[in-house]
């Protein structure tokens, strides 16, 4: 099993910390959503692992070995940081057959994972007529070619068609339920609360939250259920009547707070008001990750006021 270690990594360009003093672990047989804002230093520490930058100090392990010691790393560990890296004069199999052959993987797994990303038509075709999805697969074909235990993915919805996203949502859950390892970040959080199970935050290169995704949004955003009815006044003194403040929004439905599901329903019934629909709001990733980033940005202004 094969886990990737950030331990107290940090690393500073100038004067600017942007990774700062980072440990955690991402382990197999799970997507790890990897989220922060712009410029948090996800970038950086995915950078780290892959040994393309040296850490200013602390360490980061695949397998419990840095990168550059790891013999064949396309076999271990696949990784698309940049779609644009690809050269644009080779056609999308020249690329893929080159990567192979420096790291003596077979051609027919170039045919494989060609057919595997939807790229099956444009392979003979040159990069640099490929859009920023078909680019996208291409880097991802590359990250998956050596068959690695370890994925890790930079925001690789981007430039993604509708289709193109639900393909890439069931690819990550496929390699997770492998056993693999896959790590992946993204800005888009309907998108990462479609695949993800755990969660590792970053805010200003510090850890924020490394936590199942589940725990990340129930900590944050508080249940309550979402009723409609045809009689709001029934509605409200019966909820009044058990202690429940609810508020009607303009669109007709009225949200109870810190409340389930069954016993709302249950009041409502019993009381005899009609419900046209009645749902819990578990609430969202979205909600609970600005709810986390607030409390960040106003925890760093009350730092530099004081
Ligand atoms: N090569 C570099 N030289 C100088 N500063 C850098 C370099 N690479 C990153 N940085 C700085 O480090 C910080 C972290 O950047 P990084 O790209 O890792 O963030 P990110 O979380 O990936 O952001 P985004 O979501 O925008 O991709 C930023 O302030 C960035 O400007």
């Amino acid at each position: 099993m094969t886990s990737i270690d950030v331990q107290d990594l940090t690393k500073e360009y100038g004067t600017r910390r942007a990774v700062d003093h980072l440990t955690f672990r991402v382990r197999p047989g799970r997507v790890t959503g990897f989220l922060g804002p712009n410029g948090a230093g996800k970038s950086t520490t995915m950078r780290l692992v892959l040994g393309l930058d040296h850490p200013t100090s602390g360490s980061a392990t695949v397998g419990g070995r840095p990168y550059a010691a790891i013999p064949d790393p396309l076999r271990h560990v696949g990784a698309l940081l940049d779609a644009r890296a690809a050269h644009g004069a080779r056609t999308g199999r020249n690329h893929l057959r080159v990567l192979a052959a420096s790291h003596r993987i077979p051609d027919r797994r170039v045919d494989e994972v060609l057919e595997g990303t939807g790229l099956g038509p444009v392979a003979r075709h040159r990069v640099r007529t490929y859009s920023l999805g078909m680019r996208q697969r291409l880097g991802i074909a590359a990250a998956l070619l050596g068959d690695p235990e370890v994925i890790m993915l930079d925001e690789p919805s981007n430039g993604l068609d509708p289709e193109g996203i639900v393909w890439i949502r069931t690819l990550l859950r496929r390699l997770a339920d492998e056993g693999r390892t896959v790590l992946v970040s993204s800005h888009l959080m309907n998108e990462t609360a479609s695949f993800a199970d755990h969660l590792v935050v970053l805010g200003r290169g510090r850890l924020l939250a490394d936590t199942p995704m589940r725990e990340f949004i129930d900590a944050r955003v508080r249940p309550a259920v979402r009723i409609r009815t045809s009689d709001p006044t029934a509605l409200r003194s019966t909820l009044t009547r058990h202690g429940h403040d609810a508020v009607e929004h303009a669109d007709g439905y009225w949200t109870v707070p810190d409340a389930r599901v069954e016993d709302i329903g249950r009041l409502a019934s019993a009381a005899g008001v009609p419900i046209l629909e009645l749902a819990a709001d578990e609430g969202t990733l979205e909600q609970a990750y600005l709810d986390l980033t607030a409390a960040e940005t106003e925890f760093a202004a009350q730092r530099q006021e004081a």
